[in-house]
């Protein structure tokens, strides 16, 4: 890029954007203020300011994160417009504000995306401003009318893929490639699957997308809130810095076993069991528990009450027929039970009333409606018939139902009858140990058949009105005991006091506190919260049961869901868009695929894309934008030396890569010895794991460890060794044991 002449004047316009980005975040952190100190307001007044400060808070939070990059192109359209292109939309104050910076988002910022010379959507010239910090470091033009460059000529391109990545994940806002765009500004209001080959810029497409929509519908997604779901933890924090850095934080990103309220799924279980747990048809095994709940004398038995000195009994038929028109009701169980409950206790006054009261001549009742009435208010007072109502028909809480089910062979038997007596054993857990990440999707589905169970929370938000009540009549009391009593006769009658404004209950509503927390903190508290998009990432990975979970999630079916078929690693995953997706929107989503891959240099490209071959013949590998100049090498080591070796290769590219980041990529089973050599050798940035965690991550150099024990290591392993290789961004080793060549194609390396 050159900077020269052009430069000059770029940091001119550049400079009085700063000066006006400066000026608004003043202004706006002012009207704050104002907004803040407000006082005087009634109930509603200091609701309305709330919502207006948590507005303004968002405005000083989005021109505080567009500090970097601010600009980074202009556009010259034919008729001699010219249009900055910036990160977000800044209008001119001084002439009747005309757009001085455009946001990127807007549709006079496209064809900065999308012009080429031969459909240069009425643009004369391209140009991109590089800067650093608030400094024009570079200028360079693609003028239409001579032939624009082709995408592998484009510079700016370049660099932002050789540049060394730091471990966080960057926006691509100034680099955004046309058929990208497209899927970035898609008008698809459903469902859309972007599928593409690693690296093909899948994660960047998804988070700008979310950032697009947040600025086309923001004042409907601000408030319903975006969810980005990413695979694991490591991953979302690799990710988490580019929505703040388009200027959007009022999102949520979470793990699908982050998405029940109050549990922590943090217990580690066997692929298998996950696999298990993840399969469509645990939503049977669930409604079967819960069905298993609902309990009835055993054959020969019957249900026996002390009440008033004598023994009330319904037998076993009874006792059924009161369950089945309980559950005719069709409501979620824990609804259902003061239906179930009432219905006994009908069943068990005409008992007790058959034996007080039959007309010894007739066999008919003695007893009139009242009567029985009165019989039925003795039985709600007695705690034995309550007891038997919790025995028959208990209030459960999803943690509660299913820890009970792993607890216990019997309920797991007469709940999975279709699994074998090995999966009921897999499912089966001794003693609680907390929740696995699949244990989410289940608890999920729990929830759902079991209604809410709000009896304790409406208790204590009755108690705290309540305390609140008596805080407000004190206070009102102080201030009419504290009042001034120096008043002529009559003139007391004419003042008004607190009391006379207020009654306790309206100051006990002031003293109410609002809630504070933003959208996202409140959606990522509530089960129930209906998200207004929902982003899943390396969406190939979920189970069946994860996108139940999800879809509950986004009853309006407004996604973006990207993934690549071929990385799939996890067993219960996914072999096809149509069968993950079909249970959910049958055939109704769009399909968009990305086919050039920014990540691997074509050297890379190329081993990846035979082991894709060998994975499925008949998929077709991204193409690759650039060389790297380095071909992937091989290095065969004895085999009890290979942790050691992968050390010292480690902290020999870790010298030679600059600020950049390497990755040493093993099976599971050898991450312990691995991880313990190269904390020794080379203890910063340089990342061990197996393939599963580097999913969707990236590297500048990564050394693959023992390929065949990655590929022997699970029944996808030979996906999982793909997501291996397709981490680098420039450099790629590949250590094996001596003894034997690896597996081809890497045999031929
Ligand atoms: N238009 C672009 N400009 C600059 N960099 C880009 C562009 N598109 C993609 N990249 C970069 O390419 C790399 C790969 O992108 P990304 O991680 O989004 O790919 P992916 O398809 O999600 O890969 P995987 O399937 O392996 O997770 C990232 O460093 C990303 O920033």
């Amino acid at each position: 890029m050159s900077s020269g002449e052009n430069g000059d004047r770029e940091q001119e316009y550049v400079t009085r954007l700063y000066a006006r980005l400066d000026a608004l975040r003043g202004e706006t952190r002012n009207r704050l203020d104002q907004v803040l100190a407000s006082t005087g307001l009634g109930h509603q007044g200091l609701a309305e300011r709330d919502v207006t400060a948590a507005e303004l808070a968002g405005r000083v939070a989005r021109l505080d994160s567009v500090e970097n990059g601010l600009c980074f192109g202009r556009l010259d359209m034919c008729d001699g417009e010219r249009r900055y292109i910036g990160r977000i939309g800044i209008l001119d104050d001084t002439v009747d504000y005309e757009p001085l910076l455009i946001d990127w988002r807007a549709p006079a910022a496209r064809p900065f995306y999308v012009a080429t010379a031969v459909s240069t959507e009425n643009a004369r010239r391209r140009r991109h401003i590089r800067t650093e910090g608030r400094k024009v470091t570079g200028v360079r033009d693609e003028e239409f009318d001579r032939g624009a460059a082709e995408l592998t000529g484009d510079p700016a391109l370049f660099d932002a893929l050789n540049a060394a990545r730091t471990g966080r994940m960057a926006d691509i806002v100034a680099t955004i490639q046309a058929e990208q765009d497209e899927i970035i500004r898609a008008h698809h209001a459903g469902v859309l699957v972007v599928q593409g080959g690693p690296g093909t810029g899948k994660t960047a497409v998804a988070l700008h997308r979310a950032a697009y929509l947040l600025y086309t519908r923001r004042e409907r997604l601000a408030r319903s809130v975006v969810l980005v779901v990413g695979p694991n933890a490591t991953f979302l924090r690799y990710i988490g810095d580019v929505l703040p850095s388009l200027g959007e934080t009022g999102v949520l990103l979470a793990t699908v076993g982050e998405l029940f309220p109050g549990v922590r799924a943090d217990l580690v279980e066997p692929p298998e069991t996950a696999e298990l747990k993840g399969r469509l048809a645990m939503a049977e095994v669930i409604a079967a528990a819960v069905l298993d709940r609902q309990r009835v004398p055993d054959e020969g038995g019957c249900l026996a009450i002390e009440h008033d000195g004598e023994t009330v009994s319904l037998d076993r038929e009874t006792c059924l027929r009161v369950r089945a028109k309980a559950r005719e009701a069709d409501l979620p169980h824990n609804e259902a039970h003061p239906h179930f409950r009432r219905l006994l206790i009908d069943e068990l006054a005409r008992a007790s009333a058959a034996r007080y009261g039959t007309d010894p001549l007739s066999g008919g009742s003695l007893l009139t409606e009242a009567d029985l009435e009165i019989i039925a208010a003795e039985l709600r007072a007695n705690p034995e018939v309550a007891a038997a109502a919790e025995a028959m028909w208990p209030l459960l809480t999803p943690r509660r139902l299913l820890a009970e089910l792993y607890a216990s062979p019997r309920r797991l038997a007469a709940a999975a009858p279709d699994l074998t007596p090995a999966e009921r054993a897999a499912l089966f857990r001794g003693a609680h140990r907390g929740w696995s990440p699949a244990d989410v999707p289940l608890l999920d589905e729990a929830a759902e058949l079991l209604g809410v169970d709000d009896r304790a929370d409406r208790a204590a938000a009755a108690a705290e009105h309540e305390g609140r009540l008596v805080l407000a009549q004190e206070a009102l009391d102080v201030a009419h005991g504290s009042r001034s009593t120096d008043f002529d006769d009559g003139e007391e009658s004419e003042l008004l006091t607190a009391r006379d404004l207020l009654d306790a209950e309206a100051l006990a509503e002031r003293y109410q506190e609002a809630d504070h927390r933003s959208p996202a903190e409140r959606a990522a508290a509530d089960r129930t919260w209906a998200f207004g998009h929902v982003v899943v990432d390396e969406a190939q990975e979920l189970s069946p049961m994860a996108w139940r979970l999800l879809m509950r999630r986004c009853p309006a079916r407004s996604m973006t869901i990207v993934g690549d078929i071929a990385q799939t690693g996890e067993l219960g995953g996914a072999p096809s868009w149509d069968r993950m997706l079909g249970p959910h929107v049958g055939n109704r989503f769009r399909l968009a695929e990305l086919t050039v891959n920014y990540r691997l240099p074509a050297e890379i490209a190329e081993l990846a894309a035979a082991v894709l071959r060998r994975i499925d013949a008949s998929r077709t590998a991204p193409r690759a934008v650039r060389a790297a100049g380095v071909a992937p090498w091989r290095q065969p080591v004895p085999a009890d030396e290979l942790a050691l070796a992968a050390a010292r290769l480690a902290a020999r590219e870790r010298a030679g890569a600059g600020a950049g980041r390497i990755a040493v990529i093993a099976p599971a089973g050898r991450l312990a010895a691995l991880g313990a050599a190269v904390g020794a050798a080379a203890p910063d940035r340089v990342d061990v794991l197996d393939p599963r965690a580097a999913k969707g991550l990236e590297y500048d150099t990564v050394i693959v460890v023992d390929p065949d024990g990655i590929v022997a290591e699970s029944p996808r392993g030979l996906n999982d060794l793909y997501v291996a290789l397709t981490r680098p961004t420039q450099r790629l080793a590949v250590l094996h044991d001596a003894a034997r060549r690896p597996a081809p194609p890497l045999d031929a390396l």
